[in-house]
C-alpha cells in the first residue's frame, strides 16, 4: 500500500510557521482533497512532500519512505505543482518526450499520455502558445508519464474549462478507482465534494479537519458554511514564532 503518510509536520520558514505539527494521511484507492485558505500551508506540505523542501521537524512519507529515499521516485510518484514550468518555446510533445527519456521510460507513454489528456491536436504546438488550461493539460500528463501509483496535484483545475473540470473529475476517480494514491489541493469546494472520499483542512498551517466530508455536515450545515467555520479562527494568520512565545 503506498500511502501518503504526514506526521507532525511542521515547516518554518524564518518567523513564519507555514505547517505547524500537522499529521494526516492520504490512503491509497481514494483521493484525499487538500483544503485551506490561501497562505494556509498546502503547497509548503507538498513541497516537502516531494523532498522540494526539507521539515522543520516531523516527516511526510511516501509508503513508508521520503521522496528521496524512494528507488524510483519518477515511476512511482506523479506530481503537478505548478503549470508553468515549460519553456515557451518547446512544443508540447518534445517537453514529454524529454522528461520520459530523464526518467527512463519508453517514447510510447508520450503518445499514450497526451491521449489521456486529450492534448493530441496541440501536441506539436509551442507551449507558449498554450492556453492555461492547455498547460494544466500537459503538466498532468507530464505527471502520469511513469505510470504513477501516487499521484500529488497543486490546484490542477486552474485554468481548465468546464469540459476541461469534468474530465479531470473523471481521471482522478479513475486514478483512485486503480488502487493509486491521490492527493489534490483546492480552492474549488464545491468541486472537490464531487471527486474526494475524504478531506484535509488546514489553515494558519494548522490541521482542522482530516476524514470523511460527511463528517463536517452531520449538523446539517452546507459543506462551504462548515470550511469557512472551521477555517475562520481569529488565530489564523501563519504563526509568528515571537507572538508563539509570548504565548508560552
Ligand atoms: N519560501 C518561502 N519563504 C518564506 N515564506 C514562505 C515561503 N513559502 C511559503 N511561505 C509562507 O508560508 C505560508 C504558507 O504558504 P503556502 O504557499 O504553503 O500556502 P497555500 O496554502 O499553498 O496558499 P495558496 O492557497 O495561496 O496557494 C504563507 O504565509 C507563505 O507566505
Amino acid at each position: 500500500m503506498t500511502d501518503i503518510e504526514i506526521r507532525g509536520l511542521t515547516k518554518t520558514f524564518g518567523a513564519v510557521h507555514a505547517v505547524d505539527d500537522v499529521s494526516f494521511t492520504a490512503p491509497a484507492g481514494q483521493v484525499t482533497g487538500f483544503l485551506g485558505p490561501n497562505g494556509a500551508g498546502k503547497t509548503t506540505t507538498l513541497r516537502v512532500l516531494l523532498g522540494l523542501e526539507r521539515p522543520t521537524s516531523g516527516s511526510a512519507l511516501i509508503g513508508g519512505q521520503t521522496y528521496r529515499d524512494l528507488p524510483r521516485p519518477r515511476r512511482s510518484v506523479g506530481a503537478v505543482l505548478e503549470a508553468s514550468g515549460v519553456h515557451p518555446g518547446r512544443r508540447g510533445r518534445t517537453h514529454l518526450a524529454l522528461l520520459a527519456r530523464a526518467a527512463g521510460l519508453p517514447r510510447q507513454r508520450v503518445d499514450e499520455v497526451l491521449d489521456v489528456v486529450q492534448l493530441g491536436a496541440a501536441a506539436d504546438r509551442r507551449a507558449g502558445e498554450y492556453s492555461l488550461g492547455m498547460r494544466q493539460r500537459l503538466a498532468v500528463a507530464g505527471a502520469l508519464l511513469g505510470d504513477p501509483e501516487v499521484l500529488i496535484l497543486d490546484e490542477p483545475t486552474n485554468g481548465l474549462d468546464p469540459a476541461g473540470v469534468r474530465w479531470l473529475r473523471d481521471l482522478l476517480r479513475t486514478l483512485a478507482g486503480q488502487n493509486r494514491t491521490v492527493l489534490v489541493s483546492s480552492h474549488l469546494l464545491s468541486e472537490v465534494t464531487q471527486y474526494a472520499d475524504q478531506v484535509v483542512i488546514i489553515s494558519g498551517g494548522r490541521l482542522r479537519h482530516a476524514g470523511p466530508i460527511d463528517e463536517l455536515t452531520t449538523d446539517g450545515r452546507n459543506f462551504e458554511d462548515a470550511f469557512l467555520a472551521l477555517v475562520s479562527d481569529p488565530a489564523d494568520a501563519p504563526v509568528l514564532t515571537e507572538r508563539k512565545e509570548a504565548h508560552r
